[in-house]
């Protein structure tokens, strides 16, 4: 069965060269959206898409460059759509997203008072793979982003690794590729700097080759151009480009 990935951007959440690090993921007859950030509308707009095209939307942390579209989305989907979308979410999101994030601008008395007014919600628990489509199947991995803050990577069709914003686990990385047969990786990137609260360019590199050459970075900085050639075995992901999985 045949998958296709194109990011709707990959730029980090300051990117103003690139649109936020949002994702598509689509087999024979559904279109899954991997976080909705601000830019996301306009992203699909550049793609000759709307949000009428997707199916389901999964998302990774609260972040406005992950959720900060899905007010859009809820709008959109609730006045123009005939069926409510899927919202693939963690569990531990489920409240934050809605208290902290959505319901300021959704809420409307006696009409959307919860999630479930706007998407048909499914919680999502780590380490339980969840068949999204029959050629999509996630599975959470809660991974270290900002102290406080969940944030989910995905495995994805046992054979792919989607990280979410993340610090470094070369750990985690290894038993992917060692013991659960991972040979594909899109990772964040952060270029420049320590990595603080993102993986860094030089601490991939510090991964063994054979790990790096599964390895396609995403979520960068506008600074991205000064280093092409200079990743390694590791290419850089290109927005809006169609990779076949
Ligand atoms: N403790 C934090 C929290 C946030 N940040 C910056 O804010 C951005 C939010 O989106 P992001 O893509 O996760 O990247 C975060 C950091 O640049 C940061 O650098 N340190
Ligand atoms: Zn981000
Ligand atoms: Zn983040």
């Amino acid at each position: 069965m045949s998958l296709r990935l194109q990011m709707l951007g990959t730029g980090n959440s300051f990117a103003k060269n690139y649109f936020n690090n949002n994702a598509l993921l689509q087999d024979e007859a559904f279109t899954l959206l991997i976080d909705c950030g601000i830019t996301a509308s306009l992203a699909l707009h550049e793609m000759g898409k709307t949000f009428r095209d997707i199916d389901a939307v999964l998302i990774t942390h609260i972040h406005a460059d992950h959720v900060g579209g899905l007010e859009e989305f809820a709008l959109f989907t609730q006045y123009n759509c005939e069926t409510k979308r899927v919202l693939y979410l963690p569990e531990t999101l489920a409240v934050p997203l809605w208290n902290q994030t959505l319901m300021g601008g959704l809420y409307q008395e006696g009409v959307v008072g919860s999630l479930e007014d706007i998407f048909e919600v499914r919680l999502l628990t780590p380490g339980v793979p969840v068949q999204v489509s029959p050629g999509i199947r996630v599975e959470l991995i809660k991974t270290p982003h900002i102290p406080g803050k969940d944030s989910y990577s995905i495995v994805l069709n046992e054979d792919t690794f989607y990280s979410a914003d993340m610090t470094f686990r070369p750990d985690l990385l290894l038993k992917l590729v060692q013991e659960r047969g991972v040979r594909r990786i899109f990772h964040d990137c952060q270029l420049t700097g320590q990595g603080v609260v993102h993986t860094t360019l030089k601490e991939l590199l510090s991964l063994p080759e054979e790990v790096r050459r599964m390895i396609k970075l995403m979520h960068y900085g506008d600074d991205k151009p000064d280093f092409e050639g200079k990743t390694g075995e590791m290419e850089f992901l290109q927005q809006q480009l169609t990779y076949e999985l």
